[in-house]
């Protein structure tokens, strides 16, 4: 059975929101679905699985979220080649810098070799019917692409 771990950074539930539709998505793939909160989980650990998705907010006008920080600057040192990861996240379209972690999150995996086979699924707030229907498109394209469909 394939292996998925999310990890996301959360302040006020909403990308929790959307990290739990997403692990219900996979799980419809037959996917194994481990969900965590970045201040406990180290990148390397996401190597003991087939793929992963990483999302955060986006906070202070453009700035990854101080929890996550850490988990960011150490995905540096991790050689992600052979792993399907994407990224995912909300924000608040009121700002000029929409999203802009789910925009770094992304650009880094592809920096460290795991293949992308999905663009990072923005969300404005919390998710709403639309977003849902967004993210299990997401969610089906990243599970064929780590099933080998
Ligand atoms: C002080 C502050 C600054 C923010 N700056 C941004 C920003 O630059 N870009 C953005 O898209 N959202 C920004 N947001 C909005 C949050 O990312 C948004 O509320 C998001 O839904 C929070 O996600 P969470 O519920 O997972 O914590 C900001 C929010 C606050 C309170």
């Amino acid at each position: 059975m394939a292996k998925v771990m999310i990890v996301y950074a959360s302040m006020t539930g909403n990308t929790e929101e959307i990290a739990d539709i997403l692990g219900e998505e996979l799980e419809k793939y037959d996917i194994e679905v481990e969900i965590e909160e970045c201040i406990s989980v180290e990148p390397e650990k996401l190597l003991e699985y087939d793929g992963a998705l990483i999302g955060g907010y986006t906070y202070d006008d453009g700035e990854l979220p101080d929890e996550f920080v850490d988990f960011y600057e150490d995905m540096s040192d991790v050689d992600f080649s052979g792993k399907v990861c994407a990224s995912f996240g909300s924000g608040d379209t009121f700002y000029d810098e929409f999203c802009l972690t789910v925009d770094l999150v992304e650009k880094r995996l592809k920096e460290q070799g795991a293949t992308v086979p999905v663009e990072g699924l923005k969300v404005d707030l919390d998710p709403d019917e639309d977003d849902v229907v967004r993210a299990e498109a997401y969610a089906k394209t990243f599970a064929d692409a780590l099933l080998g469909k």
